[in-house]
């Protein structure tokens, strides 16, 4: 039989099964408490980062900046498509207005001869981007991921002063919501898991069974 599973083990397993992505769009404000995006930020500094190079790096886009982050995004968008009417780059602009914390996440690839590849470097980013956003779940807050094609753009770019090594990876948003939408159904653990040989559905199976622990989610 297995062993009862501790409270710090379900603790986990609800906060993790309690994130959701919450677009900008949906997300009010007041924009996070200093000492609640001190432990956002910290918690990006846990993550596992080979050699420890930290190889990112969040710059936030505060309230009197919105209007230039904006206009990166309108200026980006003639660059795509040049003949792109008034109103979508008013959609554009208005992008940056949404979320009440903004942060860009920045990856530093590697030099020729560096040793640890871009390919991990983005790990440590991804799973630095997960501590934040479940630390910000755990405070109550509503959060998301969003990319988008003006990311890397000139006008982005030049705005936040990115190095010829540094890349935009993405967007963190958070703020807080009311009415969260369904949690999404999240995929089989079937569909992502095996064992090495033969018999893998047999040898995994008992892994398998166990259904997930919380059926408790917090509010955010
Ligand atoms: C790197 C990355 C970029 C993303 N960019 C966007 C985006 O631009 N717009 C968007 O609606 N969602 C974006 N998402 C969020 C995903 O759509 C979201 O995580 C997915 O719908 C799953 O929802 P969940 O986070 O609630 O499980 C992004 C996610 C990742 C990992």
């Amino acid at each position: 039989m297995d062993a009862p599973l501790s409270d710090a083990a379900h603790w986990a397993a609800t906060l993790i099964a309690s994130r959701r992505t919450v677009l900008p769009k949906r997300l009010t404000g007041p924009e996070p408490a200093a000492v609640e995006k001190a432990l956002i930020l910290q918690a990006a500094s846990a993550a596992p980062d080979h050699d420890r190079l930290q190889p990112w790096r969040w710059i936030e886009v505060p309230e009197e900046r919105r209007a230039d982050l904006g206009e990166a995004f309108a200026a980006a968008l003639r660059l795509r498509d040049p003949r792109a009417s008034a109103c979508a780059e008013a959609q554009a602009r208005e992008k940056a207005l949404r979320a009440p914390w903004l942060l860009l996440t920045v990856l530093r690839c590697a030099h020729a001869g560096e040793d640890v590849p871009d390919t991990e470097r983005l790990l440590s980013a991804g799973a630095a981007i997960q501590n934040m956003l479940l630390q910000a779940t755990a405070l109550g807050l509503a959060s998301s991921i969003t990319s988008g094609k003006a990311l890397n753009s000139r006008p982005l770019r030049s705005l936040f002063d990115l190095k010829d090594q540094e890349q935009a990876l993405c967007f963190i948003n958070i703020g807080r919501c009311t009415e969260p939408r369904p949690m999404r159904v999240r995929p089989d653990v079937a569909s992502f898991y095996s064992v090495l040989g033969d018999g893998a559905l047999a040898s995994s199976q008992h892994l398998l069974d166990h259904k997930r622990p919380p059926d408790t989610a917090l509010r955010v």
